[in-house]
């Protein structure tokens, strides 16, 4: 245990040398204090019991440049309190974030929020009164003259970048290391494991899985041309016929027996014997594979059959995601979690959903909206809808800036308001290169509950880009649970699905459990 002491006055000597008698007041009503332990200095202590899943501090961020704070910053006591930034940024937190210190088995995660050039500390696992609230980051510089903490474990050395390594890391206690843990190169391509979510399957397994006697088949009428030199007159007739049809397309017309000299020609797939010339020999049917091949094990399969086109996938392919970009998720999904909290301590069904500024794109706005179905009771008023509405409001507006509709409300519904509210430009910014009819183009959303099938048909028609979800919901989902959308025949576009992995980016489901056949 550290060895921590109360008292009643402030001062203005370094921390770690203070004496033991000296008090630390502050202000906070999340439970949390300042107190003192030797061999740490100063450090966030709960006084009362904190529960899991508390928002404990929003710090305003103080940014310096890399230029500043190679030149200042980093030479002086603010280098040990400084967070990176993006874009080679520092920041250097007000308020209680700067006091946090650290611990490999951290109880509270923070996550930057560029929007707001904010840091948000929320615990992840209850917190007993007294339990000291920390935080994991790489290092700190090297502290004091007292030593290595009072837990026996030396600080980590300084690195060239000083600050605590920080930026763009959300930790807690459940999150995997491998991801989490900040490290020198952010555009690290993650393999499939070590990312926060598992992907959601959008085409079928079946070429994966089949063999000899699995490959999808349906039968068509064939022909032997036995002499070679026919060939081409019989293409002739075959093209002049009327027999073809798109239904074999994935196939190649013509097959060269590999044991005898014959070659054979594809002529329908109609269930009835096709009328030859007099010349040619009798029809016969057999199987042929129902679709083009997507991966050179099935090429092979399918050829035994008959001859088929290899389509291997390239839209729809999963993405490469770099570590930067799994922080990234983990910080909108430990932010949609957050909303959620706050809207089940409003009365209202614990669900939220979150359209972040893209990784690459941090000026655009974010939306963020909550589950209002109890406070309007109105059964449509779902989070999902409550975002795309809320993101939909100033895009219209900017595709039809003449009188809006009088059947349309002008803002927002209050719960679904932009995070934080878009500026003219950003707004401009976002219809031009979103396109002001698919309103979700190119954009993520991260929602707590899988979306409903209403919701993902919304999300579809949006164009939207990925869709991330904390919990399945099995018997209503439509983005895998009861059904998959985008993997439906027909549907005229496709979106990326992940399911958020249990802990990942410590981010934790409890709290916000809903009854099975609620839609979300
Ligand atoms: C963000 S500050 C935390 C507040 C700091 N203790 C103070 O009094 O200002 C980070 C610095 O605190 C110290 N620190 C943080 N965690 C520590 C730990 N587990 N053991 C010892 N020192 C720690 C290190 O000097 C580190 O550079």
């Amino acid at each position: 245990m550290p060895d921590i002491h109360n008292s009643t006055t402030a001062s203005s000597e370094s921390s770690f040398h203070r004496p033991a008698s000296i008090a630390l007041e502050h202000l906070n009503n999340t439970g949390c204090v300042i107190k003192y332990a030797k061999g740490k200095g100063r450090g966030v202590y709960a006084s009362r019991t904190i529960p899991a899943n508390t928002l404990l501090e929003i710090s305003p961020a103080l940014l310096f440049s890399a230029e500043e704070y190679e030149a200042h910053e980093r030479h002086t006591v603010l280098d040990r309190h400084s967070f990176r930034w993006k874009d080679g940024k520092m920041a250097l937190a007000l308020g209680l974030g700067s006091l946090f210190n650290r611990s490999d088995s951290p109880n509270v995660s923070y996550s930057i929020d560029t929007a707001t050039e904010s840091i948000r500390f929320t615990t992840t696992r209850a917190v007993e009164p007294d339990g000291e609230l920390c935080v994991r980051y790489s290092h700190g510089p090297s502290l004091s003259s007292e030593g290595p903490g009072p837990d026996g474990s030396a600080e980590p050395a300084d690195d060239d970048r000083g600050g605590l390594s920080a930026a763009l890391v959300v930790v807690g206690e459940e999150a995997p290391n491998h991801v989490l843990q900040a490290t020198p190169d952010p555009n690290e391509i993650l393999p499939d494991d070590d990312l926060p979510f598992t992907r959601v399957k959008l085409t079928s397994d079946e070429d994966d899985e089949e063999t000899a006697e699995t490959v999808r088949t349906v039968r068509a009428w064939a022909v032997d041309i036995p002499d070679p030199r026919h060939i081409t007159s019989a293409l002739r007739w075959h093209r002049s016929s009327g027999l073809d049809t798109p239904t074999l397309a994935h196939l190649k017309r013509v097959r060269k027996s590999p044991t005898a000299a014959h070659s054979s020609i594809l002529l329908t797939a109609s269930p009835t014997a096709p009328i030859l010339p007099a010349d040619l020999p009798p029809p016969y049917q057999l199987p042929v594979p129902r679709s083009a091949a997507l991966t050179p094990a099935s090429l092979a399969l399918k050829n035994a059959l008959w001859p088929t086109v290899f389509a291997p996938r390239r839209k729809g392919e999963p993405e490469d995601w770099t570590r930067a970009r799994a922080h990234w998720a983990c910080a909108a999904m430990a932010r949609v979690v957050q909303e959620a909290h706050a809207a089940r301590a409003a009365g209202e069904l614990p669900i939220a959903s979150y359209v972040p500024a893209p990784p690459d794109e941090p000026t655009w706005p974010s939306y963020l909206a909550r589950d209002t179905r109890v406070s309007s009771v109105h059964p449509l008023r779902h989070a999902v809808l409550n975002v795309v509405r809320a993101l939909s409001d100033p895009t219209a507006a900017f595709a039809a800036p003449t009188a809006p509709s009088p059947s349309l409300s002008p803002s927002p519904p209050a719960s679904a308001v932009p995070d934080p509210s878009p500026t003219a430009q950003a707004t401009t910014a976002l219809a031009a290169k979103n396109g002001q009819h698919y309103l979700l183009t190119s954009r993520a959303l991260f929602t707590t509950h899988e979306p409903c099938v209403m919701c993902s048909m919304a999300l579809l028609h949006s164009r939207v880009k990925e869709v991330f979800f904390l919990i399945p919901m099995e018997r209503t989902g439509g983005c895998g649970g009861a059904v998959c959308v985008p993997r439906l025949e027909g549907v005229n576009h496709r979106f990326a699905i992940g399911q958020w992995k249990v802990g990942a980016g410590g981010v934790s489901a409890h709290g916000l459990e809903i009854e099975e056949d609620i839609d979300s």
